[in-house]
Parts: C-alpha cells; structure tokens; sequence
C-alpha cells in the first residue's frame, strides 16, 4: 500500500533552493501575470507545488529579452560559450540526485531513471559545450578568375522550444544545449505537468554563469497561447517541438506565416521484431527495456511487438515470466520498477486499448487494465496474445504498460506489417544472421533501427523520425545544423 502522507519534496532535496516555482526571464525569476498552476505527484495526487503562470505578454517579454541577449552571446567566442556550457554540464551532475527526485515527484518514473534522465540529458550539453567549437565553414573554388566563394555558418538567433512532460530535463537540454552552443538565445515552454525540472536546471544555468536573457524558461497553464506567440513572433527564427504528432501539424501550419524554421521530434508506433533465430532471453530483456522504460511512456518504446511463428509461445512465456517479478509503486520507494501513469487520461487510453483488443480477439496472459487501489495513477503491466492488426494499438501511440504479441510468419509479411503506418521514429529487431540483419535494417522505413538491443539513446548519434514522426534530427553533430544558417559569400578580387 503506497504511504499516504503527502509529498514534502524540499525536504527531500540536499539543495532545496534548486525547487524553483518562479519563471525564469532575462535572468530574473518573475511571478506569473496569470497568478500560478498547480503541479502534482503523480504517485500520490497531491500537489507538490504552485508554480508562476505567464501570460502572453510576459512570453513576448521574455521573446524580446532573449533577442538582445543572443547578440552579445554570439560575440563571445566559441571557447568561452564552451567553457560556460561546461560548467553548467558539471553543476547538473553535482546536483543528479536533487535533480532526479524532482523529476520524479513531478513526473513519477523510478528514481534510478530519473537520475538516469539526468545524465543523458546533461550528456548533450556536455556534448554540444565541445560541439560549439567545430561549427566549420568552407571556400569553394571560384567560379570566375575574380571570383572567391566562402560559406560561413551563424546562429539562427532565437530559439523557441514546446516539450512535453515524459522526459521533462532531456527533451529540453537535447534542444538548448545546441541552440547555445551555436550562439542562439533560447526560449523554452515546458509542459504544464512537469516545469519544475526546467526550472530547476534554470537555477544551475544562472550558477554556470549563462548571461541574462540568453536562456529563458516560461511555464504556463495555457500551451496554446505560447505557441502561438512562439509561431508569430518575427524575433523568432526557429521553433523546436516535442510531443505529439498532432500538435506538430498545428505548431507547422502557424509556423508557416513567419516561414519559420522548425524542428519536429513527434509521434511513434515502433515495431519490436523476435525472428526465430534470435537470442530469446536477450530479446525479452530487451523487448522490456524497450516496452517498459519510463512505464511504456516512450516515443520510442515497443507499440506492436511481432514475433515470429516457431518462438512464438517460447518467447510469450519467458516474457510473462520476467514482466511478472516488476514491481509497480511510488517512483521514490526504492525497488520500484514501474512508475505511475502521468495522468487519469493516460490510464484511460491504455484501457481504451486493451478492451478494444480482447473485443477484437486478444488473449490477456499478465496483468490487465484495472487500476491499482490508492490515490496514484497505477497500473499493472499487461501482455496480450493473439494481437491484429485490427486492434488499435496497431495504429496508435497506447503510451503505456500493454505490450501485444502479433505472430508472423515470414520476413516480407512481417516487413509489410511493421511499416504500416503514418509513424517512422524508432524500430528494433533481434536476429542473428547477417544477410536477414542487413536486409532488414535496409526495409524498415524509420529514423532509428535498434539490432539486437531494446535501447537506442544516446547523445552522439542523430535521433529522429521520418514520415509523420518528424523533421530534423536531435543529438550527434547533426544536432547543432538546425541552429544555424548558411551564408554564402562571393568575393570578387
Ligand atoms: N519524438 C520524440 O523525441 C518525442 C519525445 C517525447 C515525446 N514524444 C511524443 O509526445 C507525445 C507525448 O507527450 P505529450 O502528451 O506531452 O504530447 P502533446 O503533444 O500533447 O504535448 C507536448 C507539448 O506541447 C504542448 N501543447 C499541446 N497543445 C499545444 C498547442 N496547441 N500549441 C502549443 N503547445 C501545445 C503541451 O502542453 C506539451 O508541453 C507522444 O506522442 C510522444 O510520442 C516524442
Ligand atoms: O520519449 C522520447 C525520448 O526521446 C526517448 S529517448 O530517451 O530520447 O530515447
């Protein structure tokens, strides 16, 4: 039974004044003009804290800092916005565990993936601090004897950024770290579930020494009202959103009017394939990995898992076996494998998706979609048989704890299948032999393929999505080209 007592978080904190409820604007933490929204645990229900409220002025406020702000920031030189990002990258590990108990009163997932949260999402400004200076141009041979042609690369100037509660430090530094590092000011709209983690990396930017205005965090109640500031401000150059599919295609037809330069990290449905010849017990660690990280609360985790015909009820079993020893609980208790579902909602559409599957057909083998007695948002994981395409975890996002066994037969069928959809982000498959491998990796038309692992995070390489799973890609030295822009410069000597 979950301690009923309410969350005392600043008691929990080495540093309680990293727990900041105020927004952060050109470099002063203001009240909000819409008074303040309140934040919950979602383990426990109650509220952890009221936090500043903007309103659209104050966002154009903080639009129109960071717009003077960003010149200087681009004058300085890559070395010293280098070192200051540095500095802030070893602030946030000194402060990981404060940080962590953060995101995870605000959001819920297991400490230990919180503060795993924390360090990948610190990695990319450890990344980007060394990326700031290997913003290369070129010269180009002349196209006439007096001609010269140089290509220089500068800062598209400020940066505006929508992200959602899930992974509520990463999703923001994967997109402030290179925006900084290539001499852009940003401004940041965390989601209304989860502020307290943006503010609190704020308090260490300020420590790090980021200049007033450079980096600004603006938490509303109203997500609607700053993205449409965001999309018609002329100081904004460039908007990068992540969360849903939907909300991208809203955020890019109001993008269009300022010809805005976006980047868009969206939607997933990845295919999670077992082929016969696949080490079983790596593909069930793996598949739980992928299923269960963050409570299935991923845009990269398993959505349809396909397995194929001859290990169908092999792998079925060892996985009930395995996800059965996961303990679901209070993300604060130690040994809590399972986190709660961020909202009621979110527990609704994971039901939605199993009653629709077992109407259609499906076996429950583990679990089902009851919720858990007490005031938090839990429910048990769940595996079905017997999944259809038919069912609607085929097509849609479920976000949640339900992992759906589909059987194939063979590798065109299950090829065919895996790419039915409007998504592209994350796709991962177990085999071993090489020509399958390759063949495979070749057909899946996502923006990541994971081979014989569950989990493909990680700063160096280029994370994103084809189709309607997005534009652009987000780490690895790609990640910083969506902050600049190219000029070309014809010399005539
Ligand atoms: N591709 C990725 O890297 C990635 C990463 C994490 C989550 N996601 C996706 O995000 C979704 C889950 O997150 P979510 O529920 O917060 O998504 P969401 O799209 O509902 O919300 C994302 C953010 O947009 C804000 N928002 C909502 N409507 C808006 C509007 N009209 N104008 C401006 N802002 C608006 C929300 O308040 C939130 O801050 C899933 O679809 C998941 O796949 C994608
Ligand atoms: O939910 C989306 C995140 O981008 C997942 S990951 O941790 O970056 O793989």
């Amino acid at each position: 039974m979950l301690d009923q007592t309410e969350t005392n978080l600043p008691s929990l904190l080495d540093d309680p004044s990293l727990l900041q409820t105020k927004a952060y604007v050109n470099g002063e933490w203001i009240t909000g003009a819409d008074g303040e929204f309140e934040v919950t645990n979602p383990a426990r229900g109650d509220v952890i804290a009221r936090v500043a409220n903007l309103s659209r002025a104050q966002v154009a406020g903080a639009i129109d800092g960071a717009y003077l702000a960003q010149k200087a920031w681009a004058a300085k030189t890559a070395k010293e916005r280098s070192q200051i990002l540095r500095k802030w990258f070893d602030l946030i590990m000194a402060n990981q565990k404060d940080l962590g108990t953060i995101l995870t009163a605000e959001m819920g997932k297991p400490l230990t993936e919180a503060m795993g949260e924390i360090a990948y999402g610190a990695s990319f400004i450890e990344f980007y601090a060394e990326e700031a200076k290997r913003i290369y141009g070129e010269t180009i041979p002349g196209h006439a004897p007096d001609k010269r042609i140089m290509v220089m690369k500068q800062p598209i100037g400020v940066a505006a950024s929508i992200t959602p509660w899930n992974f509520p430090n990463a999703m923001i530094t994967r997109k402030c770290a290179p925006a900084l590092a290539a001499g852009c000011s940003f401004v940041g709209r965390p989601a209304s579930e989860t502020p307290l983690s943006a503010l609190a990396i704020c308090v260490l930017a300020e420590r790090a020494g980021i200049p007033a205005g450079v980096l600004n965090m603006v938490p509303s109640a109203s997500s609607s009202e700053v993205g449409k500031e965001f999309c018609s401000n002329p100081k904004v150059r460039k908007l990068t959103f992540t969360g849903s599919t939907g909300v991208g295609r809203i955020l890019l037809a109001q993008a269009a009017d300022q010809v805005m330069k976006c980047s868009m990290e969206l939607g997933g449905n990845a295919p999670f394939i077992v082929f016969d010849d696949a080490d079983l017990d790596a593909a069930v660690q793996g598949a739980i990995m992928c299923k269960f990280r963050n409570n299935g609360q991923t845009c990269v985790c398993a959505n349809r898992i396909y397995v194929q015909a001859g290990v169908y009820d092999e792998f079925a079993a060892k996985l009930k076996e395995a996800v059965s020893k996961m303990k679901v609980g209070d993300g604060l208790e130690e040994g809590t494998d399972l986190g709660p579902l961020i909202t009621s909602k979110a527990i609704r559409k994971v039901q939605e998706h199993l009653a629709d599957a077992k109407e259609k057909g499906a076996e429950i083998i583990l679990g089902g979609a009851e919720q858990l007695q007490g005031p938090g948002n839990f429910l048990r994981p769940t595996i079905v048989t017997g999944a259809t395409r038919e069912m609607q975890f085929a097509t849609d996002e479920t976000f949640g704890p339900l992992a759906p066994l589909f059987k194939f037969e063979d590798v065109d069928e299950v090829i065919e299948l895996a790419n039915d959809t409007i998504f592209g982000l994350a796709s991962y498959f177990y085999a071993k032999d090489l020509s399958r491998v390759y063949k495979v990796a070749e057909a899946l038309e996502y923006g990541i393929v994971g081979v014989n692992t569950g989990i493909i995070s990680t700063e160096v390489a280029p994370f994103g999505g084809v189709k309607q799973s997005g534009l652009g890609r987000e780490g690895s030295h790609h990640g910083i080209e969506d902050y600049l822009e190219m000029k070309y410069v014809c010399l005539s000597v």
